[in-house]
């Protein structure tokens, strides 16, 4: 394993203390996850049911010998476990360079509390350093661009690639993200965008940044 994996790993480990036995889990996607679940797996607490934001990670949590479940039987989820591409100091976060940003949005909007595990190069001052996702209904997909360099962003088609949604995502490069919130508002508004993946109206609860010196926790 290199540093990145090391320090991936000591967040997943930090997160798996949030984990409760005999509760439903909420579980994102990314190698960061990855890492979460393997250490689920060489845990094995009781869990009824997770709750998982992709393909990807419903196929690795059944390899691991847990059921997946649906969000729509398991009600309000009392914990999510997630990566993240950007945080800042307000545990506002960029999300979706895996392309789950819709059902990671979902989930965390369904769960009590969201444990977000990152590794200390994704703290950052202002957000927008990495090129924000935002997944967007084909149809659209070019007025949505339009209105996204209106907002001084440069979009991107994410090429071939779309979610498990069946829909593209436009990778918006060079914004400076000032107002997460305002922001968030704004693209959600423009007619064709499914979900930006911004995440400060649901920030994580829980920063767990793995870093060379540590592991730190932070609360909202
Ligand atoms: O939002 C995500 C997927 O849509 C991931 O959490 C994010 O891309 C971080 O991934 P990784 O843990 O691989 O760095």
């Amino acid at each position: 394993m290199g540093k990145q994996d090391d320090l991936k790993r000591a967040a997943a480990e930090a997160a798996y203390e949030y984990v409760n036995d005999g509760e439903y889990l909420g579980v994102g996607t990314g190698s960061t996850v990855n890492h979460f679940i393997d250490v689920l797996a060489e845990r094995k607490p009781y869990i009824p049911g997770c709750v998982s934001s992709s393909k990807a990670s419903t196929e690795r949590l059944r390899t691991a010998g847990f059921d997946v479940i649906d969000l729509n039987s398991a009600g309000e989820l009392g914990v999510y476990i997630d990566g993240a591409d950007e945080t800042n100091e307000h545990l506002e976060l960029i999300k979706g360079g895996g392309g789950a940003l819709t059902r990671e949005k979902i989930i965390a909007s369904a769960s009590r509390t969201f444990i977000c595990m990152v590794d200390g190069s994704k703290q950052v001052d202002l957000l927008g350093r990495f090129p924000l996702p935002v997944e967007v209904i084909e149809m659209g997909r070019s007025s949505v661009a339009r209105a996204l360099v209106k907002l001084g962003g440069e979009p991107e088609l994410r090429n071939g690639f779309v979610s498990d949604n069946g829909n593209p995502i436009l990778d918006v490069y060079n914004l400076e993200i000032m107002n997460p919130i305002e922001l968030e508002d704004t693209i959600n508004a423009i007619p064709g965008v499914v979900t930006v993946g911004l995440f400060a109206r649901r920030p994580a609860d829980v920063l767990i940044v793995a870093a060379e010196g540590g592991v730190q926790t932070h609360k909202r």
